[in-house]
């Protein structure tokens, strides 16, 4: 059973003694977003009616992962070293059918996905992600049921038309099951985000987080809409914590769950926009046809409209030919008739004031119809605030208030993890009866350059936190240029997020990268014929560098275990999964090219002792043994876990310290040299040192018997079976730099080989 994790008075996570220690791991699976029966990947054609009529029947048992394959997944993610899992799951997977519907066999599937992956080995931590992605699958992404669009008077059937949404599935040729068009042409890279500035996206975070003071007539069965909403969501995320608690007590009891996060990059929607009229000059995405909100309005009620479109080029994005949209007597609202049939399904009953088939900010008085045909805005500062921390420090605090609360009352010891809006620091909750001991602070870190250009530009790189943050007086001086520079950006970056979080919550607070990554569709998919992912490992190593030149403790996005070539991650075109199944043809063993090590000299045999599970030596906490009878050094050993099928192996398999016997103070794995290095503050112990800092060491760079190791002090065990280098340390400031000697170069660079070997060193 892994050990119970802690905070230090610090903010680090720590064991029961203090020992800083720290999560690694991934986000498993993006499936989740879309059902397993019918399969309804991104890319399945919307032919008919259908993908909204079957919305309530769909079912996602098998997303994350099918059941007899969790042994195997898990096994691969220890053999990295990672000791965490980001778990999402969506709103939808548990109410689909409609409010209070729940779906209990998912989420009894969900309990054995839990059981299963604590099963293997010594289990993993796990931490639950309510997630979405601009509201919903019918809105263009991932989260909420197709019922809560119904609730707030939309007809998604028509977002095509209106231009209220755009969805991947629409992109979809029914005949050959291909995209039509060209990438940049129909459905264009990294354009699903765009979905956070159209009508559907944008009105229901309106609603959710800020209904009452912005839409006080939409109401349902005597309560408004932002209660109905939150209340729903709230609800079915604690079912599903309840049913876990339930059925299998022993998940919590043996500190596999360890806890839940907040709402997934929640969104401010109109709240704070000064003028409806105009495209915000802030907004940075700016991606194929882009209406400013009071355009979007007017589509949505059915009103042709003719808007700017904005296509990517090399210096980001630039206004192309305006379009004419004309819905053709579409409207993005339910019309009386649909919506009497919705009201009665759903037993809703609305306010008589709100009209159907109408806008619900044209029933608000921000824009009317004049004299029947003249669209005119009448308030276009409706949703403007007096500066931009109000939706952080009251819409999303209420919101979050209800979530802690809830959670709260369920459990005292579990951590709950806030997430603020994405790239944003969180609200200021010093003081505040909301923030306790056991909370942690939710970052997400993508670099723009990177994301939006799908490759990896080592000459010009852009301070994109600094960019969203208001930074600089010129986005000009955002622009950072080399590849050093852009890896030391990266690193600010993310020391500066981890900053501003603490300042907001106190030092108390441990900020946690529950997201981070990179697209692996790089260079036009590039790798997947050559198998060449230099420009992959160089995009994730300066993530690497990043993380741990701060001690962050992080979950990557994503591993996908139905990832494909040809549909990534089968949503919306993207391919960030850390491994897949494609890629397993491709893989090399790199120890297998590395020259059979030669017997090692003298000196070297002596730098380090080596041991397995069976000489005693203690169990690092939360780590398992790849596989009992390994042999490293025999010729024919080859790793039982079966790396086959990563992607950027170098970069992903990193050095890092699992557990401190004392505080981090710095650590950089270099790649180029295979060297890593770790300073900390050792602890100071009356008695004599008897708790070593466990460093996890991966064969796949560091071969056992070609360890060179330089310390401040003490002495060193190696464990082949867990890859874990136990150092005992002496108290006060310490440093080990770890090398990977090679035929050629015997010893680390600037040093000599009396310098590598340590006053006790020895391999058993
Ligand atoms: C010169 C450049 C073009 C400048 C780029 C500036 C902006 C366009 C970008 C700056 C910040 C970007 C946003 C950062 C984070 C985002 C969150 C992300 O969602 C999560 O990521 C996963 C991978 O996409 C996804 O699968 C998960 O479900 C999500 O939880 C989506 C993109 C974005 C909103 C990103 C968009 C571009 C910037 C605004």
């Amino acid at each position: 059973m892994p050990a119970k994790i802690h905070i230090s008075a610090d903010g680090q996570f720590c064991d029961k003694d203090g020992n800083e220690i720290q999560l690694r791991g991934v986000n498993l699976d993006p499936s989740v977003k879309i059902p397993a029966k019918p399969f309804l990947s991104t890319h399945a054609p919307i032919e008919n009616d259908t993908f909204f009529e079957d919305a309530d029947k769909v079912s996602f048992i098998n997303h994350p992962l099918v059941l007899d394959d969790i042994e195997q997944h898990i096994i691969r993610l220890k053999s990295l070293g990672y000791n965490t899992i980001r778990l999402p799951f969506t709103w939808e997977s548990l109410e689909h059918a409609g409010p209070g519907q729940y779906d209990f066999d998912y989420m009894d599937y969900i309990v054995e996905v839990l059981t299963r992956i604590n099963s293997v080995q010594q289990g993993m931590y796990i931490y639950l992600d309510p997630h979405q992605d601009v509201w919903s699958r019918f809105s263009g992404g991932s989260g909420a049921p197709l019922w809560t669009l119904y609730c707030a008077g939309f007809q998604p059937a028509n977002f095509l038309a209106t231009d209220a949404a755009i969805l991947h599935n629409y992109y979809i040729d029914p005949k050959t099951g291909r995209e039509v068009g060209k990438d940049e042409e129909s459905y264009p890279k990294m354009v699903w985000p765009t979905n956070y500035f159209k009508l559907a996206c944008q009105t229901m975070f309106t609603l959710f987080f800020g209904g009452k003071q912005y839409a006080p007539k939409c109401t349902i069965n005597g309560e408004n809409i932002q209660d109905y909403l939150q209340g729903r969501f709230n609800d079915a995320i604690m079912t599903l914590c309840a049913r876990i608690k339930e059925k299998a007590p022993e998940l919590f009891e043996s500190n596999c769950i360890i806890g839940l996060e907040s709402m997934n990059e929640p969104n401010c929607g109109y709240i704070g926009e000064t003028n409806l009229d105009v495209i915000p000059k802030e907004r940075n995405l700016k991606l194929g046809k882009t209406p400013t909100a009071f355009q979007s309005f007017m589509l949505g009620e059915g009103i042709e409209c003719t808007i700017d479109q904005y296509k990517r080029t090399f210096f980001g994005f630039s206004k192309g030919k305006p379009c004419t949209i004309n819905p053709k007597g579409k409207k993005a609202w339910l019309s009386a008739e649909e919506r009497d049939a919705i009201d009665a399904k759903y037993n809703w009953e609305r306010n008589p004031e709100w009209k159907p088939d109408t806008c619900i900010w044209k029933l608000h008085g921000v824009w009317e119809i004049q004299n029947g045909k003249r669209p005119v805005l009448l308030k276009p500062n409706y949703f403007s605030q007096p500066d931009a921390t109000v939706f952080i420090n009251n819409h999303f605090v209420d919101y979050y208030t209800g979530i802690y609360n809830k959670f709260r009352e369920f459990d005292q010891e579990l951590f709950i993890i806030i997430q603020p809006p994405v790239m944003k620091p969180p609200p200021n909750l010093q003081n505040s009866k909301i923030l306790d001991n056991r909370t942690i602070c939710a970052c997400h870190f993508y670099d723009g350059m990177t994301l939006m250009y799908k490759t990896w530009n080592k000459r010009i790189g852009i301070d994109t936190y600094g960019l969203v943050n208001k930074k600089y007086s010129n986005p000009a001086f955002a622009v950072v240029l080399g590849e050093n520079n852009i890896r030391k950006c990266i690193r600010k970056q993310l020391s500066e997020m981890q900053k501003d979080a603490k300042s907001m919550l106190g030092k108390k607070v441990p900020v946690f990268f529950t997201e981070i990554g990179i697209p692996f569709d790089m260079d036009d998919k590039k790798a997947y014929i050559t198998n060449d992912y230099s420009s992959q490992t160089a995009a994730l190593d300066a993530l690497g560098f990043a993380l741990e030149g701060s001690n962050l403790s992080y979950t990557l996005w994503c591993y996908c275990s139905i990832n494909s070539h040809i549909w990534g991650d089968n949503w919306n075109n993207e391919d960030f999964s850390i491994w897949s199944p494609d890629d397993k043809p491709l893989y090399h063993d790199t120890r297998a090219k590395t020259p059979t090590p030669e017997p090692s000299p003298a000196s070297t045999v002596a730098s380090v002792s080596t041991s397995t599970s069976k000489s005693g030596s203690s169990q690092p906490p939360s780590f398992i043994k790849p596989d009992n009878h390994l042999d490293l050094d025999s010729p024919s050993c080859t790793l039982k876990s079966d790396l086959s099928g990563f992607r950027a192996l170098d970069a992903i398999m990193r050095p890092f310290p699992i557990q401190i016997h004392g505080r981090f103070e710095f650590a950089e794995f270099n790649l180029c040299n295979k060297s890593y290095l770790l300073k900390l503050v050792g602890k100071t112990t009356p008695e004599q040192i008897t708790v070593p800092t466990y460093i996890f060491i991966p064969r796949h760079y560091f071969t056992p018997s070609r360890l060179s190791i330089r310390s401040s002090s003490g002495h060193y065990t190696y464990n082949t079976d867990y890859q874990v280098l136990e150092w005992f340390h002496e108290p006060g400031h310490q440093f080990i730099e770890i090398c990977a000697k090679s035929k050629s170069r015997p010893n680390t660079p600037g040093s000599d080989t009396s310098n590598d070997l340590p006053a006790e060193c020895v391999i058993s």
